[in-house]
């Protein structure tokens, strides 16, 4: 077992910069999760949240640090495809989902993703079927196996795409905004999904909508040009005259500031 499996740290961002053009987009951050841990990451617009994720998956390379992932000590330098292999999934906002296949053979094609090979003229291992059938479970799709993925409400679009990524058994899953556009009943599943899926896999999660970070985070990551402001159980960032001064004033939907902070739950 290498040491940063033994230190049960998977990521270990070191004092990474990027750049673009003179403007640091991420300056000298550092930033660290566990094995099988659920992260949020929150910040107002700006703040790198995307930036963040983008260097994670080698969208965009940093202008200096290091990024150690599961032992191996330098993955800045490797390409998005070798860090999918690695056993790195993201899912976008907008789901990339074959419309016209139903819910299982979408989840059947995407367990060769990961390999970089495309399965669907091949037939199912017993294994594969076993695992498609688990995946059903786990994302609350079994009665909808035989419906075509265009078919899916909004919400169910984007719990199969979290499927097709959860089939491939990686090791840190990356969320970009998961509950855009949802409804109450939606995100309340969302979440029980993510919290259900952390500890198999790590789960990072980039989000604005704070009510539903307040209810389903534990630890929350604050971000704030480009630098780490904030870190610590949610009660603690939410109360935090650091993060309350951010957000203050600042007439936006995702500001966790006075008034908005205690929301019954
Ligand atoms: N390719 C790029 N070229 C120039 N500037 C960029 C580029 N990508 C991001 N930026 C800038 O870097 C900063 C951080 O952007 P980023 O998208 O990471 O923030 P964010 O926290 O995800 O914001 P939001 O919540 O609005 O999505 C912003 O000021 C953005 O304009």
């Amino acid at each position: 077992m290498s040491s940063m499996a033994q230190s049960g740290r998977l990521l270990d961002i070191q004092s990474v910069t990027v750049e673009f053009n003179a403007f640091k987009a991420l300056d000298q951050l550092d930033f660290s999760m566990a094995y099988g841990e659920l992260r949020f990451l929150i910040g107002p617009s700006g703040a790198g949240k995307t930036t963040l994720l983008d260097i994670i998956t080698g969208k965009t390379r940093p202008t200096h640090g290091r990024i150690v992932f599961d032992g191996l000590p330098a993955i800045q330098h490797l390409p998005e495809h070798q860090r999918v292999r690695l056993g790195i999934g993201r899912k976008f906002q907008t789901p990339s989902i074959f419309g016209s296949l139903t819910v299982a053979e979408n989840l059947e094609a995407a367990i060769s993703f990961r390999d970089g090979l495309v399965a669907l003229a091949t037939r199912a291992s017993d294994k594969q079927r076993r695992r498609v059938i688990d995946t059903l479970e786990q994302i609350g799709l079994t009665p909808r196996a035989q419906t075509r993925a265009s078919q899916l409400s909004h919400g169910e679009k984007q719990w199969l795409e979290i499927g097709m990524l959860l089939i491939q058994k990686p090791k840190l899953l990356l969320l970009d905004e998961p509950v855009a556009g949802m409804t109450r009943r939606e995100r309340d599943r969302t979440g029980e999904l993510l919290q259900s899926i952390a500890h198999e896999h790590a789960v990072l999660v980039a989000e604005r909508d704070m009510e539903f970070v307040r209810r389903f985070a534990h630890t929350v990551t604050v971000l704030h040009t480009g630098k780490l402001l904030c870190e610590g159980p949610v009660e603690a960032v939410q109360n935090d005259p650091r993060v309350l001064e951010i957000y203050l004033g600042r007439a936006h939907d995702d500001a966790p500031a006075q008034g908005r902070v205690h929301v019954a739950h």
